[in-house]
């Protein structure tokens, strides 16, 4: 394995800048530059040198010995001064060793997963903690990093063993015309299982949400306020408003942190019959976004104005309140009456759909525990058919697990390492 080096914070200026090497010679590569280190799990501050022994900078100079380090290998981190001369200095000194080369976008992680640091969930964690800019991104990246996953999926298998040890126990005894009816257990361990994955599966399309954003679309007719009512929400123009019917066409969409979850407001065409062909296609975008999203805050004045039915949690609202003397159900983003209710209206609905978020949350996991949900029914259901069909119900418990196992990263790895590490930047 060869030694790798690469810039872990940020690019561009900064206090500090956080150069890590990593690798069998990583403590040989580090005193060429360095001089004597510190001793591992300590910090000292040193001089690093180039080849020709002029000084770069100062650098607090920090050492982790393998396998006690973020790589399992040999670590050593230089927190230089942040600058853009001073980090280029020291990596063209680095690259000159021929003992180091520059670490490929993800290098750290991935030698971290195969030295067992890290398994595949943790991996999938640590990349959402580094993406993550709401505080429920946070912690949801945070649960999976700490290995909820690995643990819960540990759980499962253990029972799936065992129901399949059971299985197997009863064939071996076919035969002999022992009684021993285990599919009751069986039966038991299985549904806990097939109870479980139901519910991680279910919590994972939210999660999906929670990473990539709840949209909430604005409808209504034209000049109802709906751009008025995105910007005073957005808290900036973000969208042209003008008190031409039909000024919004395409659809303009607006990233937010609501108390914590990110949210994406569109701002759609105001819906009408029979105006120019461009203002139709916006019509009929807007309809097709709508419906779509995650939910609908529908700005009109009689129930006649709906563009399509309001789902459980919509919102409906009348619009201009300033206009009006009964101010009860409206808003106006002219003046900002009914704005911070609306929001956290908004907030609420989301964070109350947050609520069954587990521990499993990527696209990934869901396919995996699907697959070893449907293995598991039809195990079981095989097993109701009686001893003919134990021999193939246990077959499928193997399957489920396998797909259990290709959860955490046990098998079945490589083709998916590629895929999450394309997401990592040098240095991590
Ligand atoms: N009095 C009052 N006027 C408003 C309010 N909201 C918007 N308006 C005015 O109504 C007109 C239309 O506002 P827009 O925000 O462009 O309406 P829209 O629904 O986006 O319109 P389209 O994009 O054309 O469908 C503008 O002249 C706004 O100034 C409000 O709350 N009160
Ligand atoms: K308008
Ligand atoms: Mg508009």
């Amino acid at each position: 394995m060869k030694t790798i080096f690469a810039l872990a914070s940020a690019q561009g200026r900064a206090g500090v800048s956080v150069i890590r090497i990593s690798g069998p010679e990583a403590f040989q590569v580090a005193q060429n530059m360095a001089g004597d280190l510190p001793p591992p799990r300590s910090s000292g501050l040193r001089v690093l040198h180039d080849g020709q022994g002029a000084p770069i900078d100062q650098a607090l100079v920090l050492t982790f010995e393998g396998p006690n380090s973020f790589t399992g290998e040999d670590v050593v981190e230089f927190q230089v001064h942040g600058s853009i001369a001073v980090v280029r200095a020291v990596l063209s000194e680095l690259s000159l060793d021929p003992a180091a080369r520059l670490a490929e976008a993800g290098e750290f992680t991935r030698r971290a997963l195969e030295n067992g640091r890290l398994d595949l969930p943790k991996v999938e964690g640590l990349a959402d903690l580094i993406d993550a800019e709401t505080e429920a991104q946070r912690k949801q990246a945070l649960r999976v990093l700490s290995g909820d996953l690995g643990r819960k999926v540990e759980g499962w298998r253990k029972d799936l063993i065992r129901a399949a040890a059971l299985i197997e126990a009863t064939i071996d005894f076919v035969d002999e015309d022992v009684p021993v009816d285990v599919t009751p257990e069986v039966e038991t361990l299985l549904a806990g299982v097939q109870d479980a994955l139901d519910k991680e599966i279910k919590g994972t399309l939210v999660a999906e949400r929670i990473r990539s954003g709840f949209e909430v679309a604005i409808v209504g007719p034209p000049n109802a306020g709906k751009s008025t009512l995105l910007n005073a929400l957005a808290g900036r123009d973000a969208a042209i408003t003008s008190e031409i019917a039909g000024t919004t066409r395409d659809i303009i969409e607006v990233q937010m942190d609501l108390g914590g979850l990110p949210v994406t407001l569109l701002d759609t065409a105001g819906l009408r019959d029979g105006q120019d062909a461009i203002e139709l296609i916006g019509v009929e975008r807007a309809i097709s976004r709508a419906k779509s999203a995650d939910l609908r805050v529908f700005l009109v004045t009689s129930a006649e104005e709906l563009p399509v039915l309001p789902e459980p949690d919509d919102i409906v609202l009348r619009p201009k309140a300033d206009q009006l003397s009964d101010k009860g159900g409206a808003v106006s983003g002219k003046t900002g009456e009914g704005v911070s209710e609306l929001i956290s209206r908004i907030q609420a609905i989301f964070q109350d759909r947050a609520q069954v978020v587990g521990v499993a949350t990527h696209d990934r996991h869901r396919i995996a525990m699907e697959r070893a949900r449907d293995d598991l029914s039809a195990a079981a259901e095989r097993l109701s058919y009686g001893p003919e069909f134990y021999d193939i119900s246990a077959e499928e418990l193997r399957s489920a697990i396998r797909s259990l196992e290709s959860l955490v990263g046990r098998i079945d790895v490589e083709n998916l390492l590629d895929e999450i590490f394309s997401s990592f930047c040098v240095g991590k």
